[in-house]
């Protein structure tokens, strides 16, 4: 399942903890509350305590400031003393731990690997996240060698075998049944015939696949078919089974984490979208791995949307920045700000839904990603969309919408399940080969997963 190969920079990235902060910085936890349960809350959270205890690398500290405000969570978290408010609040019980997993990390799981930049979606991890122990080896982390920028080849880890994933596979499987019935039935007869191509063009257009996706796809299985010398219907399957998967590797592409400190994501989407829930599985799964994870409220007009993420980072025992009704660019600005100084390994930014027709919120995302650069300079580091995988063509239109605003670096594709539109991401494929980081088929945490275009394309066919 999920890996974020961790390049650790510089073993030891001293929490400038001078970062300036906004004065009313709303950021995490002002009182900083005595480190709260540390030992006892990660764990609880997560399903699978066994081997949850972060032993030596203690992210314990992460805390989540919201949980513990509760009902005044979104009040502007008090900005903390005059003085630095970010500092204040790192240099004091919080610092040490910040600078404990500098020296810690090596330990911790994802940051063996630091000679690895590049990721690679190995096997499963998900529901029952082993990875903290301390001196493990880690397992799956295939490190390829190069160090250095993480190239699209570097990525793809085809067929993992572990259970998990497979077990993942098949709801994946289930998830597409509808799509998959109606391209599969059309190889059901006995005889490779126009009648048979031009049943499969509707079948591809009725999942979405988008008339140019579908074009392609026909022609390039001709091509296939004539090569084998195929005389069965059943071989046009496996064929266009290979054909589908060829289009959609270019979107097969991991999450880098590690390379920047913090990792600065920034998660767009309409709404509805499943922006928050994917943000939380995220959440989770870093959190799993051992990242210190910082959340970003910055969707600043919905009350419930910052309820929602505080309970994500809650559960995860992630800090989050959450302002009532501010400037979502100030929240952000804050987040990474706090990010810099508290040497976070991720900082997830949450924005608004919204439609790419609604100029004005288009122009403050646009905003939102401007200010994050003022942050730090190298950031955004990845701006990703979310989309409904239910929406078919309407997806293409938002990724494009949402690109030439944002120039995003990647896609998560939400509800999967159940819909008979998953064609969708051959369209994409073909008209803006954005990279696909992961793929939900679910609300469950473990309904989310890294996407594989083999596995993708079996599971549509079958
Ligand atoms: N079936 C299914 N439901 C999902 C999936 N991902 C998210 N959802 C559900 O979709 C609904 C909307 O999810 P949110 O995460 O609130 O969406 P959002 O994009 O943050 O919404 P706004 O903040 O309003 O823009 C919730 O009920 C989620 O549980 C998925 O992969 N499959």
């Amino acid at each position: 399942m999920f890996s974020f190969f961790k390049k650790k920079p510089a073993p030891t990235d001293a929490p400038a903890p001078a970062s300036p902060v906004d004065a009313q910085a709303p950021v995490a936890p002002a009182p900083v509350p005595a480190p709260t349960p540390a030992p006892a809350t990660p764990p609880a959270a997560q399903p699978a305590p066994p081997v949850a205890a972060p032993a030596p690398s203690g992210f314990g500290w992460l805390r989540n400031p919201f949980a513990a405000k509760t009902h005044e969570a979104e009040a502007p978290l008090p900005a903390a003393p005059a003085a630095a408010p970010v500092a204040a609040p790192v240099a004091e019980p919080v610092v040490v731990p910040v600078a404990v997993p500098a020296a810690a990390v090596p330990a911790v799981p994802f940051a063996a690997p630091t000679a690895t930049p590049a990721i690679a979606p190995v096997a499963p991890v998900a529901p029952t996240p082993a990875p903290i122990a301390p001196p493990a080896p880690l397992p799956p982390v295939a490190p390829p060698p190069a160090p250095v920028p993480p190239p699209a080849a570097a990525v793809p880890a085809p067929a993992p075998v572990a259970a998990e994933r497979k077990g993942w596979l098949d709801r994946l499987k289930a998830g597409l049944r509808k799509t998959g019935s109606s391209i599969a039935t059309v190889f059901t007869g006995t005889q490779i015939d126009d009648a048979l191509y031009e049943e499969l063009e509707e079948a591809l257009l009725m999942a979405d696949t988008g008339v140019k996706a579908t074009a392609h796809l026909l022609a390039d299985l001709k091509r296939r078919v004539k090569e084998a010398k195929a005389t069965d219907p059943a071989a046009v399957k496996g064929l266009l089974a290979d054909a589908l998967a060829d289009l959609l590797r270019p979107l097969e592409k991991s999450l880098v984490i590690g390379e920047h400190t913090p990792t600065v994501i920034m998660v767009a989407g309409v709404n509805g979208a499943g922006k928050t829930t994917s943000i939380g599985k995220l959440t989770k799964h870093l959190a799993d791995e051992g990242a210190a994870v910082l959340l970003a409220a910055a969707d600043t007009f919905r009350a419930a949307a910052r309820e929602q993420l505080g309970v994500w980072a809650d559960r995860n025992t992630v800090e989050i920045v959450s302002q009532e009704g501010g400037d979502p660019a100030a929240v952000s600005f804050d987040a990474v700000t706090a990010g810099k100084a508290r040497g976070k390994d991720v900082v997830l930014v949450d924005t608004a839904g919204r439609l790419p027709t609604q100029l004005h919120l288009m122009e403050e995302l646009k905003k939102i990603r401007r200010v994050v650069t003022k942050a730090d300079a190298t950031a955004p580091h990845e701006v990703l969309l979310v989309i409904d995988g239910n929406t078919g063509q309407n997806a293409l239109a938002q990724v494009r919408a949402f690109d030439d605003a944002l120039q995003l670096t990647g896609l998560v594709v939400t509800k999967l399940d159940g819909t008979a539109k998953g064609g969708v991401l051959a369209a994409i494929a073909q008209e803006r080969p954005i990279p696909v980081y992961f793929i939900g088929v679910g609300e469950k945490l473990e309904d989310l997963e890294t996407f594989n275009a083999r596995e993708f394309a079996q599971a549509l066919l079958a």
